[in-house]
């Protein structure tokens, strides 16, 4: 990436700079390849943050069936972020997982449990998994929340072979006008649904697999308590990256950690023939790259203070504009071969395409996407009947009494003294754009649309050719459509 004009002396957050575009040879937005650069060459250089808000198996499931990843918290046990992963590893790498209810499920359960998806149906099934019908929230509309799922549901169901490849699933569910097709295995038995979007996805995107086909998952560790037990337990547990995670990386109990996480993933590997990836932060300066890498980092984590649920800037002063951070740290670790991640402050698409640009090897999002049905906690409703989701900082103080059940009341009033996030935050599902692989869309259209701009085929030829100039608040509020008239 180069400026425009000069390099200024002072730092640039994603508002502050824009792209201009550069003469190209790509015809098509589909010809760039998004595959991230970190190492881990996921097809979509997206991470969900390890927050407790927002990654959990759903998560997991459907970032990884498009291409990227989320990061299991810190804050999890080790037994459940295993068993969470097994069922990742479970899921269909196509078919998305269904909602299922049994015929006597309530109405009133089931509803609860259709906001969990974006699809908007929950499969009815036997207890061996044979389907038995259908359950929308239209089919459900007028009755009693104590009916059961047999009293509402539509046997009109499009069932598809699980080997139907996915552009015959959307022919034929556009052929029988139905919205959502079921997909069983050989013995008819449950695998997943698909929906028309979703079969256009499946031509779009690709899955971030495993060595076995299966899809990844990541997991965050701490940088306190028993580091190589934690480590051995996410790697056993079927980590596929592994997050070394606190607000300030650049400290000698991080630089510890790490060597003991990388001691770990080493023994793990000779063990098992399997190396995975340690990411490390966060950091936002060269000597925060430096000495992490030193100490074992593949991947930094970079970002400090721009998170949409953090308090640090204000409360302490200490951070950096992001676009600055990203571009000197991402220079940083690519002269020592790694990558970063950008981590924090994306609220648009644009923001993405800017960290990519200034050299990050993926993107991790939070907050934006703890408003959409696959985040962890329930869905909502406000006095004016709008959906949301409650979202927190991992650094607030509701996050941290949960951090720190194990120690005494007196340790984790005192440890919650320290917060800096916000406890509770309400995270809007937009009406257009409800589920994360909605949010993929928008975020991975604009990216290809970025590209093709700067005339890049695939994310280093974008971070080599991409042009940035700086502006003023004003050029940043011209950009900004009006849904009316001024
Ligand atoms: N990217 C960002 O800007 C930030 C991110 N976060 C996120 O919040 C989560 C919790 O992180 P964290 O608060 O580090 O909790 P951790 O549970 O990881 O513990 C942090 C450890 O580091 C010590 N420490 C020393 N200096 C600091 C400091 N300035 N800030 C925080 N801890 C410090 C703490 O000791 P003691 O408590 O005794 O001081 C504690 O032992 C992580 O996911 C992290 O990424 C949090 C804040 C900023
Ligand atoms: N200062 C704090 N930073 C936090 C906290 N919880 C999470 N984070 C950081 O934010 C990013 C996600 O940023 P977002 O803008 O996409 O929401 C996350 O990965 C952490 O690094 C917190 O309590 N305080």
């Amino acid at each position: 990436m180069h400026f425009l004009d000069q390099r200024p002396a002072y730092d640039l957050t994603y508002n502050d700079v824009f792209m201009v575009p550069s003469r190209s040879s790509v015809i098509s937005r589909l010809d760039v390849d998004l595959t991230s650069t970190d190492g881990l060459a996921t097809p979509t250089p997206l991470v969900a943050a390890n927050m407790t808000a927002v990654s959990g198996r759903r998560m997991a499931e459907t970032m990884a069936r498009r291409g990227g990843l989320a990061i299991f918290p810190q804050d999890i046990p080790s037994d459940v972020v295993a068993a969470s992963i097994a069922k990742v590893k479970a899921a269909s790498p196509v078919f998305d997982t269904a909602v299922t209810v049994s015929l006597h499920s309530t109405v009133g359960e089931t509803l609860s449990l259709i906001a969990k998806r974006a699809h908007g149906v929950a499969v009815v099934i036997d207890a061996d998994r044979r389907v038995l019908g259908l359950v929308s929230p239209q089919d459900a509309s007028g009755a009693d929340r104590f009916a059961q799922a047999k009293d509402v549901m539509t046997s009109d169901v499009t069932i598809v072979d699980a080997a139907m490849s996915p552009s015959d699933v959307f022919a034929l569910l556009s052929e029988h006008h139905q919205k959502i097709a079921v997909a069983v295995d050989g013995d008819g038995r449950l695998v997943g649904v698909m929906t028309p979007k979703g079969a256009l996805r499946s031509a779009i995107y690709s899955p971030a697999l495993d060595h076995e086909g299966r899809l990844r998952a990541g997991v965050a560790v701490g940088i306190n308590g028993d580091i190589p037990a934690k480590v051995r337990a996410a790697l056993e547990g079927g980590a596929d990256v592994l997050v070394m995670d606190t607000a300030h990386g650049h400290q000698e109990k991080m630089v510890s950690a790490l060597s003991q996480a990388r001691e770990v993933r080493d023994e793990f590997a000779t063990e098992t023939g399997r190396t995975v990836l340690i990411v490390a932060g966060n950091v936002v300066t060269k000597g925060g790259c430096i000495d992490l890498i030193d100490a074992g980092a593949d991947i930094l984590k970079v970002g400090v203070g721009p998170g949409a649920m953090c308090t640090t800037r204000m409360q302490t002063g200490v951070g950096r504009p992001q676009f600055s951070a990203v571009l000197e740290c991402a220079e940083e670790a690519r002269g020592r071969g790694k990558s970063i991640w950008a981590d924090g402050g994306v609220r648009h698409p644009r923001d993405v395409a800017l960290a990519l640009a200034a050299g990050a090897g993926s993107v991790m999002i939070g907050s934006w996407f703890a408003g959409t049905h696959e985040s962890t906690g329930d869905q909502l409703v406000d006095h004016q009947g709008r959906a949301y989701k409650e979202s927190f900082g991992m650094a607030s103080a509701r996050a941290v009494r949960q951090r720190t059940r194990e120690q005494s009341a007196f340790e984790r009033a005192r440890a919650a003294m320290f917060e800096e996030g916000i406890s509770s935050s309400r995270m809007y599902l937009d009406p257009r754009r409800p589920g994360v692989e909605d949010l993929l869309d928008w975020i991975t259209s604009g990216v290809r649309s970025s590209c093709t701009y700067a005339g890049a085929r695939s994310l280093p030829e974008f971070a080599e050719r991409a042009v940035v100039g700086i502006q003023s608040g004003s050029g940043y509020e011209e950009g900004r459509p009006l849904d009316q008239s001024w």
